[in-house]
């Protein structure tokens, strides 16, 4: 058994962060653990999926970070600090907790269940009530409507926003999030799967997700970690990198075939190579603006970044003719930029929309990071059509 004892800070996880090192856990009387020496790193602020079939592992590995249930062996680092170091409850406050059916509690009101943490924690009647309505709103919930509900007044939809609220109450670090949405029905499951990527972008929480489903891990997961019985990982990466690079047979068959449309509908804007064109800011002078574009092989614009890098115009050739001095406010503006969160699909309706050949895309804060073209989404298929097709051949060449 491995020594678990260690209680020291471990500096090299960031703040938030979760990180799971050859951790076990066999049950009593089981012949094979159930986890069985999972090494995974989760970033703080990202969501990490873990896919895999039933019985595979997903939910004692969850218990495991909250300390639910305690590890046979191996180490599980919270926020920098070993878990096994912190008093559980000072644990779970570091983390939310949100399972299937929101487990809320039935004879308590809306309002008492959110609540619950901050009331744990000491906090004051007024506080207490001020998160509660907060919370609401941010689930999307009015709270006048719904504060002094009991959760049998609610639709299954609306105890899963509650069952978020809840988790969110002492605002943790990270959320665990248990098959949040496996009990909707598909459309309130599309409806809270967008909401919970809204949240996140104003949020940034470390949250692991479970799912055994393909398309939710794709749509939600910064990263996925494909699990196969005892919490094995079968693969673990961007969806991404799953979609273009399946790594082997069981990847394969889990993620369905399709996968050049999974690709357009999940793969995001930020993991495809943008298109870099020449970059000005309105002071610069025409001559300089005009050497660039010229000196650049691939076409005859550029665009023109306000001083904190954000987009303002398209600049082309023609518009700097007989120019001198800065190039000022020349050239046509932009269409409003797409984030880089957003999959292929929604850039190729975008850029539908717009009218316009490209459209730029931006990072944190609105700041530049490269342009999107038709090109652009036509090679990243291409890419993973190439790739696909090489590696049948290899299969091939390997079976004969
Ligand atoms: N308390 C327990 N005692 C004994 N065995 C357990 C216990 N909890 C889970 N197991 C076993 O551990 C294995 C993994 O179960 P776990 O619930 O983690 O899987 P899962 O991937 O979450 O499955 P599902 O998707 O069906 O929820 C299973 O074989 C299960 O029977």
């Amino acid at each position: 058994m491995r020594d678990t004892s260690d209680t020291s800070d471990t500096s090299d996880t960031p703040a938030g962060g979760i990180e799971l090192i050859n951790v076990t856990k066999r049950f009593p009387g089981q012949r094979t653990p159930a986890v069985d020496d999972i090494t995974l790193t989760v970033p703080a602020g990202e969501i990490v999926v873990l896919l895999g079939p039933s019985g595979s592992g997903k939910t004692t590995t969850m218990r495991l970070i909250n300390r639910l249930i305690e590890p046979t062996s191996g180490k599980i680092i919270v926020a920098g600090r070993d878990a096994m170091g912190l008093d559980p409850t000072e644990l779970r406050r570091h983390i939310g907790y949100v399972i299937q059916n929101a487990g809320l509690f039935p004879h308590m009101t809306v309002g008492t269940n959110v609540g619950l943490v901050p009331q744990m924690l000491g906090w004051d009647k007024k506080r207490i009530a001020e998160r509660v309505d907060e919370l609401l709103h941010l689930v999307a919930l009015d709270p006048a409507t719904y504060r002094d509900r009991y959760p049998r007044e609610l639709s299954g939809g609306q105890q899963q926003r509650v069952g978020v609220a809840r988790a969110l109450a002492a605002d943790p670090p990270a959320m665990l999030m248990d098959e949040p949405f496996g009990a909707l029905d598909p459309i309130t499951r599309e409806r809270l799967q967008d909401e919970l990527l809204q949240l996140q972008e104003e949020l940034g929480k470390t949250i692991v997700f479970v799912t055994h489903d393909v398309d939710e891990a794709l749509k939600l997961g910064d990263r996925i970690a494909i699990l196969r019985e005892g919490s094995h990982i079968a693969q673990y990466g961007t969806p991404q990198e799953i979609l273009l690079n399946p790594a082997g047979e069981y990847v394969e068959q889990f993620l369905g075939g399709g996968q050049a449309m999974k690709l357009l509908k999940f793969g995001r804007v930020a993991d495809v190579p943008l298109y870099q064109v020449p970059e000005a800011a309105p002071d610069e002078d025409a001559d300089t603006v005009r050497a660039r574009i010229e000196a650049w092989e691939d076409g005859a614009f550029g665009i023109v970044l306000d001083e904190h890098r954000r987009p303002l115009r398209w600049i082309t050739l023609e518009d700097l003719e007989g120019v001198s001095g800065p190039i000022g406010e020349r050239g046509e503006p932009t269409a409003t930029p797409i984030r880089g969160r957003i999959t292929l699909q929604q850039a190729l309706e975008a850029l539908i929309q717009i009218e316009q050949e490209w459209v730029p895309v931006v990072g944190a804060r609105g700041v530049y990071r490269g342009t999107v073209t038709l090109a652009t989404l036509q090679n990243a298929i291409k890419e993973m059509k190439d790739r696909t097709r090489s590696r049948r051949l290899e299969d091939k060449a390997a079976g004969t």
